[in-house]
Formats: structure tokens, sequence, C-alpha cells
């Protein structure tokens, strides 16, 4: 087997005893785009920091190109960083910030114009040369972050939470720029978001964590279609799977709760359902409408339905759906890929 590109072998960071991560081993391949996904304080930036050099860990070893980087410093380990912030300098320009890492390594000038050229037109900001960050708005900002990264040329790219500043309809914009860059370049990416939209539609590989914990490492669909544990169940998707409490749908043995995307559930005809249930409320979004349902010992009922739809909460409404698309876990929530049988 080819080595990994990045290996981190259980790796830990605590601070004063407590728990930044834990038991943190990756291996990624060159050319990935690799999303650390989950909700806030699970420990993605400090994975992030952690490759970067700008933490060291406590226990367990990171390797970058076959080489042992757990205490390098983070200039000695071949890699650019993207942040949220933009991390720009306000008193120089466009061109200036772009260039710094280039001056500080004493490029010659020559090349430096070149590949600033190169930066910039891939990053759409040609022209945009002698503005200050302060005369730009935050996407062009982010884009001089991107091409920063460009020029430096490293092989590897790490970039915490780079859209969060962007309004929705930039942030998709700027996410497809980020994507194009990663594969036209061939850089490895690490990305940190806890949008999940985002690491779903950008990453090839997705590390979901929690409390400092990898709850599960995939490609998207395999955390979509066969989620690990009932966290990662409701963490993936828009909406996340439904939970079912097996008292709710028994029959399945073993089994603690089931789980049912809403893509998976039908209305049924008055006596034809597994589940009656009352509807609770209406989220329009144009194509289609996610209607939200009540059963006791359910949560996150939701059955899709094609366009607009104006039902009454309250309203009886019996479901449908087939066993082969449940989902079931057992009393720690781990995922079985099968109830047990005579049940
Ligand atoms: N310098 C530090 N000193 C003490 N504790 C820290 C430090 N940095 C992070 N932590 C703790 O480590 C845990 C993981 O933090 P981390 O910043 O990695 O989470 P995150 O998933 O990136 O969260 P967010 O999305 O909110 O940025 C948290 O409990 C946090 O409080």
């Amino acid at each position: 087997m080819t080595q990994p590109f990045v290996h981190v072998e259980d790796v830990a960071k605590r601070w004063n005893g407590q728990l930044g991560v834990e038991n943190i081993s990756l291996s990624i391949p060159e050319g990935a785009f690799v999303a650390l996904l989950g909700p806030s304080g699970c420990g993605k930036s400090t994975t992030l920091r952690l490759l970067s050099g700008l933490e060291l860990p406590d226990e367990g070893r990171i390797s970058i190109d076959g080489r042992d980087v757990t205490l390098a410093a983070p200039s000695e380990r071949n890699l650019s960083m993207v942040f949220q912030s933009y991390a720009l300098f306000p008193h120089l320009s466009v061109a200036e910030n772009v260039m710094f890492g280039l001056k500080v390594r004493k490029t010659p000038k020559a090349e430096r114009q070149k590949k600033l050229h190169r930066a910039l037109e891939i990053t759409g900001l040609l022209g945009y040369e002698n503005r200050k960050p302060g005369e730009l708005s935050g996407g062009q900002r982010q884009r001089v972050a991107l091409a920063r990264a460009i020029v430096a040329n490293q092989p590897l790219c790490l970039m915490d939470e780079p859209l969060s500043n962007l309004d929705a309809k930039l942030r998709a914009s700027v996410r497809k720029d980020i994507k194009k860059l990663q594969s036209d370049l061939g850089m490895t990416v690490v990305y940190v978001t806890h949008d999940q939209t985002e690491a779903m539609s950008m990453a090839d590989m997705v590390v979901l964590m929690k409390d400092g914990h990898i709850q599960q490492v995939g490609a998207p669909e395999d955390l979509y279609y066969k989620p690990a544990n009932t966290f990662v169940a409701e963490f993936v998707g828009a909406p996340p799977m439904a939970l079912i409490d097996s008292a709710a749908l028994p029959g399945f043995g073993g089994v603690e709760k089931i789980g049912l995307r809403a893509e998976n559930i039908h209305v049924a005809e008055t006596g034809q359902g597994r589940l009656s249930c009352q509807v609770s409320e209406c989220e329009f979004l144009g194509s289609e409408t996610f209607v939200g349902l009540s059963h006791p010992g359910t949560t996150g009922l939701t059955v899709s339905m094609p366009g607009l739809r104006n039902i009454p909460a309250g309203q009886q409404m019996e479901i449908g759906f087939s066993d082969a698309d449940l989902h079931f876990f057992d009393a720690n929530g781990q995922r079985l890929n099968q109830p047990q049988p005579g049940a």
C-alpha cells in the first residue's frame, strides 16, 4: 500500500488536564480534500493546529510526506494556511499581501511577479493589485488569502472555516472556487468547518468529530448512507435522520433506535401507514416542503413533499416506509448492519 501523504497516529492534546483531542488517527492520501467537521468545541481547530505545528501534541505522531514532523515548527512543514479572519496586513496592498511570504523567502523579483499574476488570475483578482484590504469586499479579501496560499505553492493547505465571514451566496461561490483550485493545483487540503453542507459538498473524505474524538471517517456518501452511530446520523443530512425508539416500531431484535431519512418516507392512505403522526410544522424550500411530524418516541421525523404545502399543525398524517431503508442502532447508539433475527 502506498504511504499516506499525511499520517496522524494516536494524537492527543490536553491543556492542564482538560481534553482538546484524543485518539486522533488519520491517513490522508495525496491530493485529497479532507473536511474536519463537527459542532463547536469538538476539536476540529485543535486537530488542524496540531497538523500546522501551531500546537504540539502531548501524545502520538504526525508525519507529512513521509517525514516525521510531530515536533517541527510550522515553517518546517511545507504547508500554507487560510484562516476565517483572512489574516491580511491592512496597510499592505493586495499584491504585497499575496507576495509577503515570497519576499520573506527571498524569491527573485521576476519570479515573484509571475507567481503573483498567476495567483490573481486564478482567484479573479487581476486589477485589484493596488487596493488595500479595507477597500475590498469580504469575498475579495478571502480570495486574497487564497491567492497567498496559491503563491506559496505548498503541497498541503490547511483551511480553518475560511468562508464563515461570507454571506450565503458568496459562500456558495467561493466554495466552488476553492474546490476547483484544489483539484487544478493538485493540493492536499484539510478544511475545518462546522457546516455539514459545506463538508459534504466539498470533501472527498469527511472526518466527523465530537468531544475531542473522531466519530467516523469516510466519503460523504458513507456518512450519509451508513452512519456509524446515532450522532453521525443526526449530524449529517438536511434534514437530519429521524430516530425512532424501538418501542414505537417493534419487531427488530437487539435494536434500540431506528433511523429513517425524510426522502424514504411517504404519506400513506388512512389505515395503510406504519406510524400515525401529527403535523408539527411546514418548512417551504421552493421545490419541496419539509413537513415536520411528531409521534411519541421519535425525534426529527420529517417527510419531504414536492412543491408548496400548507398543512395545518395538529393534522393527523400516516406515513409509510420500507424496511430496506431503515438504519438500526444498538443501546450504545452504534450502527447494527442488521437487526438480530427472531425478535
Ligand atoms: N488554548 C487552549 N487552552 C485550553 N483549552 C483549549 C485551548 N484551545 C482549545 N481548547 C479546548 O479544546 C476543545 C476543542 O477546541 P477546538 O477549538 O479545537 O474546537 P472546534 O471544534 O474548533 O470549535 P469551534 O468550531 O467553536 O472553533 C474545547 O473544549 C476548547 O475549549
